[in-house]
């Protein structure tokens, strides 16, 4: 017999003493009840110096399902799974992986500091309910966890361990969970399952770079209590910004499946006026990424709203002129006040744990009073494609570490700009044969004519490059098809 069941056994023979005892003592005298009871209840401490607390599945009146139960649940699971027995499997909320718990009856050991217990599952089934449970064999189960320890740990164990264990298991949940990604259409959220590919593994920037954005994502998500201490808001921002197909986007999409958070993506286009704009904030929850892109596009969206709002008045004016009714003229704008207020105001720290993302191709157009160090805490610029990049993506599409090629490639990615989007695109494999050599034939082509054309614009101001850009294609498209 295990020491957790041992434990119950002594508690349940216990337990059916003193039921006995309080049907007889009325029949002894008061005085000898008493000093029987008082001695009694000494000798139960002693044979059984153990503890049990009992963590029903369902609690309260409406019987919600229990916080502490769920998150005990996902703090055994990696216990249940190396330890006991008989175990129950199922698949997990992101739908990739077999969560496994405890069978009913079995039992795991865990230590906290030195100190052992036991966590064992039960479930009571209701009597009455033989009929129902024809139908539904499970709905009358009460599914409970039930925690064993000697009674010399108490404070230990009803203090930090049974903190740690909460603490834990919810953020086993976190990890597990299926993430979302919601998008908004005017005042309301709606999401669909966040399932973007993208990884720091995968996304082409210089590796030290890299490493610094890794290592302040991490310290962020750890720094809960530091910001509960210095007594500022649990939130970070980030501004990225470099041309198009730099990859702002993808690192979104990496730093998301990085901290297991959902994102929020956030269309300010779409909404009408900072309240709605603050009941949008306020619904984001905790563990999120709340991103507005091309944030020099939302603000001068302000500016054509404001004249549209002008707009507006003037033909409410004209009307008024004309004797009809005046009708009431809506201020329906998202201001950049409005926004800053989003990133300091007081609301902004409900819920916790949230990195704001703004990225833009233009920073220089930037209102300074948003890009002011500590609002947006991490400036991260997004550039052309360098040596080291270029040597990422080609082991991610071409499977290659090195080529004879390569060392022309270097030449060429110093001399010209061209963006890991397009460098993508010329190794993306268009056949079933991927041919390292003509990918990267077809990429210098093009680094070549990039290099020609800032040549030429250089020289003569007047140049295009639409013409050099469809040779491009030509040739690439030649290279790529034999
Ligand atoms: N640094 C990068 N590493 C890996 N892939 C990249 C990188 N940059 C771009 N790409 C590839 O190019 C595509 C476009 O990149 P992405 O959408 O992230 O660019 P962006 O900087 O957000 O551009 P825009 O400013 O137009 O929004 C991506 O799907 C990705 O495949
Ligand atoms: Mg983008």
């Amino acid at each position: 017999m295990k020491p957790g069941e041992m434990f119950a056994h002594i508690g349940s023979i216990v337990a059916s003493l003193m039921f006995v005892w309080a049907m007889f003592k009325q029949f002894f005298p008061y005085q000898l009840s008493n000093q029987i009871e008082k001695h009694s209840q000494r000798l139960v401490t002693l044979v059984y110096p153990y503890i049990q607390i009992t963590f029903h599945e369902f609690t309260g009146e409406r019987l919600m399902r229990s916080e502490a139960y769920s998150a005990i649940e996902n703090y055994l699971s990696s216990k249940a799974s190396t330890q006991a027995k008989r175990l129950k499997a199922d698949i997990g909320k992101n739908n990739q992986s077999l969560v496994l718990s405890m069978d009913d009856h079995e039992e795991v050991a865990d230590e906290f500091n030195g100190v052992k217990l036991w966590w064992a599952y039960g479930k009571h089934i209701s009597k009455s309910q033989s009929t129902i449970s024809f139908h539904h064999p499970m709905s009358d189960e009460k599914r409970y966890y039930k925690l064993t320890f000697h009674k010399s740990n108490r404070d230990l164990i009803l203090g930090r361990y049974l903190s740690h264990v909460l603490k834990e298991g919810k953020a086993i949940k976190v990890k597990n969970r299926q993430r979302k990604l919601y998008t908004n259409s005017g005042a309301y959220w709606s999401h669909v399952v966040f399932e973007h590919p993208a990884t720091f593994q995968t996304l082409a920037m210089d590796p030290k770079e890299k490493e610094m954005i890794i290592d302040d994502l991490i310290t962020f998500s750890k720094a809960g209590e530091f910001y509960a201490r210095i007594g500022r808001a649990w939130k970070r921002g980030y501004l990225l910004y470099g041309p198009p197909g730099t990859g702002k986007s993808t690192m979104i999409a990496a730093m998301a499946n990085f901290l297991g958070y959902d994102l929020y993506d956030l269309e300010l286009t779409a909404v009408k006026d900072n309240t709605e704009l603050r009941k949008l904030l306020i619904e984001t929850s905790s563990k999120s990424i709340i991103v507005i892109e091309d944030i020099d596009c939302s603000l001068d969206l302000t500016g054509q709203r404001r004249k549209k709002k002008e707009e507006v008045e003037e033909k409410d004016q004209r009307q008024k002129q004309q004797g009809m009714q005046e009708r009431e003229v809506k201020s329906s704008q998202v201001t950049l006040s409005g926004l800053l207020n989003f990133i300091d105001g007081l609301w902004s720290a409900c819920g916790g744990e949230r990195l704001i993302v703004f990225t833009t191709n233009y920073v220089e157009k930037l209102d300074p009073a948003l890009v002011r160090k500590g609002r947006m805490d991490k400036h991260i610029e997004l550039s052309y494609c360098g040596y080291e990049a270029f040597k990422l993506l080609a082991r991610n599409y071409l499977n290659i570490e090195s080529h004879n090629l390569f060392g022309r490639i270097c030449e060429l990615l110093k001399e010209t700009k061209i963006t890991p989007a397009e460098v993508a695109e010329h190794l993306m494999p268009k056949n079933a044969f991927r041919d390292a050599d003509l990918y990267l034939k077809s990429l210098i082509q093009a680094l070549e004519l990039a290099k020609e054309d800032a040549r030429k614009s250089q020289h003569d101001p007047h140049w295009t490059e639409n013409d050099s850009e469809d040779k491009a294609t030509e040739k690439s498209t030649n290279y790529t098809s034999t």
